[in-house]
């Protein structure tokens, strides 16, 4: 058994002669709050995908809750306890709010319990007020929180969340950074990120690839303030 909530044994993804992550490992507890970074083509989206199964690694394993997860599809990895938000988005543009966070929590739920998570999470989230809204109507912010409503209403162990603050307004990016971090009493999350403005914000622990593999990870602002860190980012804000 081990201690970890997720545990990424030395993972390999070649993509024909690209080796695109190269021996990574990665350990979590639960409650743990990590942010993947790094510069583009780093390899942080391939990690994610071998993280929530979408791609099979190469080489090396996934275990989440002490199982191996490899080979597994993301459906049921999702229902192991794995909540994931892509950069593409998976809402219903066509139902409301309401309907969208409701279909997520009857996944996991029976629906009188369903009801009452759904209402706590769109509260929780600050969407209460969008609930008879159709989704295809609002503000790109807006519906990137719907969609964490969504991953969230099942209540995941972890969720993973790749790129929450593209596109949202330095307003939304700071009420996503509060929101985040209060979530993380609650589950554990990992984040793939490249605002700095919200990592700063949000980052307890951090792990910077750098051509497919670790280049430095630790606590925030040891990683923020590292001169390698600094190198890779050159001309770029990090700290
Ligand atoms: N499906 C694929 N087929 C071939 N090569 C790929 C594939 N996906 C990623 N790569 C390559 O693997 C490397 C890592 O890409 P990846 O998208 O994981 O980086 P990233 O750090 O997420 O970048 P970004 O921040 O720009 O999203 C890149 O060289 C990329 O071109």
């Amino acid at each position: 058994m081990t201690d970890y909530l997720l545990e990424a044994r030395n993972l390999t993804m070649r993509f024909g002669g690209v080796v695109a992550v190269r021996d990574v490992s990665l350990s979590l507890r639960e409650g743990e709050l990590h942010c993947l970074i790094g510069p583009n083509g780093a390899g942080k989206s391939t990690f994610f995908r071998m993280l929530s199964g979408q791609y099979r690694p190469t080489s090396g394993e996934v275990l989440f809750r002490g199982q191996s997860i490899n080979g597994q599809s993301s459906a049921k990895i999702a229902r192991a306890g794995m909540g994931i938000k892509t950069q593409v988005p998976s809402v219903f543009n066509a139902m409301t709010v309401r309907e969208n966070v409701m279909l997520a929590a009857v996944r996991a739920l029976p629906p009188n319990l369903a009801r009452r998570r759904c209402d706590e999470v769109m509260k929780r989230i600050g969407i209460s007020h969008l609930a008879a809204e159709k989704v295809g109507i609002l503000a790109h912010g807006q519906r990137q929180l719907v969609e964490l409503a969504t991953v969230i209403a099942p209540r995941p162990a972890l969720i993973l969340l790749d790129e929450p603050a593209a596109g949202m307004t330095g307003e939304e990016v700071e009420g996503l950074g509060d929101l985040l971090v209060e979530l993380a009493r609650s589950c554990s999350v990992i984040v793939v990120e490249h605002d700095m403005s919200f990592i700063r914000r949000i980052a307890r622990s951090i792990t910077v690839f750098n051509q497919g593999s670790v280049l430095v990870e630790g606590p925030a602002d040891q990683v923020l303030s590292d001169q390698r860190v600094r190198d890779v980012y050159l001309g770029r804000e990090v700290a």
